[in-house]
């Protein structure tokens, strides 16, 4: 784990349930053993594509999420079925998935990233909080085509090198920040699809202008990614007026009916 003196608590707690996960995991089936899987995965869809694609026709690019529960919200819905939620999101003009893996604090699985990759076209990410070369590994293995990082969790010789893995794997990478310093480091990194996360991991408040402040420091030829907080048609249009076309939503569509639907609602 990160030795940064500023890491949020919930982010620490996380992560240190993850580490136990991984160990144990890491018992069951090596490194060496998961890299011989590695020409049976899936082949990468491109993420960071799939987004630039329907913004290059004027539209947003919607990562739309699975999440079953947050830390913050609890259970935010009952009926789960990844599959069908995926459809859904396709359906209703999702650019990518997000699917949250990590199970102790947002009851994901890696069967999630399974079953939401193979009932649709969508590229997906694993959404979970990865600070081992394995989890990258592991990702590729379970067919994911993006990873997320989380700067804020990392120290610049883990993000560096983990960054350099899952690039090597052929997969994108979603590099998260929350202010300007985890910008700084981020963008040093030369990571070109970054994430400005919206919730403050200490209040869990999330509020647009966090983006809004950052967003004039992204330059030219990184796609930036409003995350957190996104709920109304309103939401959507004040981030567009400010050139933002990437978003990344899960609990608006979480607790609609029809995932897919709302989505479609809220981007049309
Ligand atoms: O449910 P919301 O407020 O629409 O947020 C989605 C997504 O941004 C959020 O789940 C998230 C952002 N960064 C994360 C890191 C790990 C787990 C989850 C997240």
């Amino acid at each position: 784990m990160s030795g940064l003196p500023d890491t949020p608590d919930i982010l620490r707690r996380i992560i240190a349930s993850k580490v136990e996960r991984v160990q144990e995991r890491r018992r069951q089936i090596s490194a060496s053993q998961l890299e011989s899987q590695l020409a049976d995965a899936p082949p990468v869809r491109g993420f960071r594509a799939a987004l630039e694609a329907r913004i290059a026709v004027g539209q947003a690019g919607v990562i739309a999420e699975i999440k079953k529960a947050s830390p913050s919200k609890g259970v935010l819905r009952e009926d789960f079925d990844p599959a069908a939620i995926a459809r859904s999101y396709a359906r209703g003009g999702a650019a990518c998935l997000s699917v949250l893996t990590e199970a102790d604090f947002f009851a994901g699985a890696d069967a999630h990233l399974e079953q939401a990759r193979t009932a649709c076209h969508c590229p997906v990410i694993r959404k979970d909080f990865i600070f081992d070369d394995y989890q990258v590994l592991e990702a590729r293995v379970l067919g994911a085509d993006c990873v997320l990082l989380i700067v804020a969790a990392l120290d610049d010789a883990q993000l560096s090198a983990l960054y350099q893995r899952a690039r090597s794997l052929g997969m994108d990478v979603l590099v998260e920040v929350h202010d300007g310093a985890e910008l700084d480091r981020a963008l040093r990194l030369g990571g070109d699809l970054i994430g400005i996360n919206n919730r403050d991991l200490r209040s869990f408040e999330t509020t647009l202008e966090t983006t809004a402040r950052l967003a004039p420091s992204v330059p030219e030829g990184v796609r930036l990614v409003t995350e957190s907080g996104i709920h109304t048609r309103d939401d959507v249009a004040t981030m567009r007026a400010r050139g933002i076309d990437a978003f990344l939503v899960g609990e608006a569509f979480m607790r609609a009916e029809s995932p897919g639907d709302r989505l479609a609602e809220l981007f049309d």
